[in-house]
């Protein structure tokens, strides 16, 4: 694969920096593009590709547009007319969207991965435009899957992803902050609480993946008769901590739709 990213951003980036260490690309099959000098000059120290001006100046196969949706009209204009295929990262934006702004020849994925790709820890949902056939969905897997989780899913449910895997690390992030705070209220020092949050994160969502235990029943193993855990959860109840995560989904999800014309 000879890879073209069209926006070297936090997203570009993140994918393709994850997707080098973790050894599925090499630098070299990677060339970045960016108007934004700075975003262009920090792509190629991270992920040692090469960039250039202008998205023609691009040797690629495969083009992965990483631009705001507000401004992939405008690169998708400046794709070559040949035979591509293009993953497009963009919230909301349709593969029939992007189909009617790209030239013939250009097969489209529509993907959402999220930001912890840079770790290896990503997860991504994909869907196939029309012209898309096995092989583009094998690359899409192949990418996606080198830096986390990758599902094939109908495009119905892409904006559904979005609300839940592609803004949800930033809920998560919240949660862990607050945490934290909630640690140093406490007593604990900041970078210990900080810490020992995050690692509680983690480890909690270890333990749902790898034990296939509902999640619920993970927490009535947690919660004591009496104890710690059942005040807490009764505060979280009290200010509505449910409602708040599918309430943050559920509109995160309407916002996608809505970027997308809906
Ligand atoms: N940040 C995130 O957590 C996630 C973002 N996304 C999607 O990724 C896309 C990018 O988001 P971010 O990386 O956060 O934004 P960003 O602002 O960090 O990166 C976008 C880059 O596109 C560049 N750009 C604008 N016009 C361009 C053009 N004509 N040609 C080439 N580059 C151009 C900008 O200069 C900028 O560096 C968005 O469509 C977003 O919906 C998807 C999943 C998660
Ligand atoms: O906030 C956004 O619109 C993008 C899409 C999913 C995560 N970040």
């Amino acid at each position: 694969m000879k890879l073209g990213v069209i926006g070297c951003g936090k997203m570009g980036s993140a994918l393709v920096e994850g997707a080098i260490r973790s050894g599925a690309l090499q630098a070299e099959q990677v060339t970045g593009c960016d108007p934004h000098p700075d975003a262009a000059k920090a792509f190629a120290a991270a992920t040692g590709a090469h960039v250039v001006d202008t998205i023609g100046a691009m040797e690629a196969d495969t083009y992965l547009l990483c631009t705001k949706p507000q401004h992939a009209e405008a690169a998708l204009g400046w794709l070559p007319a040949k035979e591509s295929r293009l993953i497009s990262v963009a919230a909301g934006l349709t593969t029939a969207w992007i189909e009617a702004r790209v030239p013939a020849g250009v097969r489209v994925v529509r993907c959402m991965p999220n930001t912890p790709a840079l770790v290896g820890k990503g997860a991504a949902a994909f869907c196939l435009g029309k012209a898309a056939n096995s092989t583009d969905a094998e690359a899409a897997r192949l990418l996606l899957g080198s830096v986390g989780l990758a599902v094939e899913l109908p495009e119905s449910l892409m904006d559904a992803v979005t609300g839940l895997s592609g803004s949800g690390p930033a809920f998560v992030y919240i949660m862990i902050e607050a945490m934290a705070d909630g640690g140093v209220r406490a007593g604990l020092p900041r970078a210990e609480a900080l810490k020992l949050a995050a690692q509680t994160v983690l480890g909690a969502a270890a333990m749902v993946l790898e034990t296939g235990i509902h999640p619920g029943a993970l927490k009535d193993m947690v919660a004591s008769p009496g104890g710690t855990t059942i005040a807490g959860l009764a505060e979280l109840e009290r200010h509505g901590m449910r409602s708040a995560f599918i309430e943050a989904v559920h509109v995160a999800a309407r916002r996608s739709a809505e970027l997308g014309g809906a």
